[in-house]
């Protein structure tokens, strides 16, 4: 199936171009697989050494877009189909193999560039994590509160100022999620981020995207759940096997996807 590229109405500028991109893992020290998982395991059990040399994981494979201001964009496809390796490289983290990603401003993953620290507290994470984005003391001060109740952090009782490592995942992805939505973005990529809460969360969430979106970004969502897709963006990208396989209007392409893997998830 061929990728058919939509276009938003409006003029909007580009701020994302990817051009043919290929993007591929190198693994040390496994070899490429031979035979049935059967023969691999009994290879392993005879030799009970590791295999040399390298491994290749051709992740992504000639994908282009063109991704526009004020776009919400999901990322869909099964597990592995290359969304997260997408995202990340779109995001300057990993290098592209072949092809070209062209981007406005730095996009900021969100998540990864908020690295947060398990020995800290709450509190000081946000401090932390909001310096590294670029926000002065002043505009921190301002913003905290705000930050740590859209968080919800608070909600059960003080725990911002516990220690990071006492956090569920839960809690710490939306502590990732609140500071990273606390500053407006050129590109902002989020990787299943809106799964992690509550309904609550997910509709603060939800609503502080489309606001990213009126101030001019543009929103990348990697999600299994095709509602949050659906409430949350206007076009779709479809992974599989690395490759694009459509890339259109969120209903059209989420009606194919549906068909594909047997019926509406949630
Ligand atoms: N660090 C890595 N080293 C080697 N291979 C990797 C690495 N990360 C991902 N891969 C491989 O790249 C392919 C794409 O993985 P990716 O995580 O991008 O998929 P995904 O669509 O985000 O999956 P999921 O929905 O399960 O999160 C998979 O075959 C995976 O095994």
């Amino acid at each position: 199936m061929t990728a058919s590229p939509s276009s938003p109405g409006t003029a909007s500028p580009p701020t994302v171009i990817a051009d043919g991109v290929h993007i591929v893992y190198r693994v040390p020290g496994a070899s490429a697989g031979r035979g049935s998982a059967t023969a691999a395991l009994s290879r392993i059990l005879r030799r009970g050494e590791r295999s040399r040399g390298v491994r290749e994981v051709h992740a992504v494979r000639g994908v282009s877009f063109t991704a526009y201001q004020g776009e919400a964009i999901g990322l869909i496809g099964t597990n592995g189909s290359g969304k997260s390796t997408l995202l990340r490289a779109v995001a300057g983290l990993l290098p592209t193999e072949r092809g070209r990603i062209l981007t406005r401003g730095r996009p900021s993953l969100m998540g990864v560039n908020a690295a947060l620290m398990d020995d800290l507290t709450g509190e000081r994470n946000v401090v932390l994590g909001a310096l590294a984005m670029g926000l002065t003391r002043e505009q921190i001060k301002e913003r905290y509160a705000d930050i740590v109740d859209f968080s919800g952090i608070n909600e059960k009782g003080d725990f911002i100022s516990l220690p990071m490592r006492t956090y569920s995942s839960g809690m710490r992805a939306r502590l990732r999620f609140s500071i990273g939505a606390a500053r407006d973005h050129d590109v902002l990529l989020i990787d299943e981020a809106l799964a992690t809460g509550d309904r609550a969360f997910q509709r603060r969430s939800e609503a502080r995207i489309h606001e990213l979106r009126r101030k001019a970004g543009t929103v990348f969502l990697v999600s299994h759940s095709n509602k949050s897709i659906r409430d949350t963006c206007d076009r779709v990208l479809w992974l599989e096997h690395g490759e694009l396989r459509l890339d259109g209007p969120t209903d059209e392409v989420l009606a194919e996807y549906e068909k594909f893997t047997g019926g509406k998830r949630r």
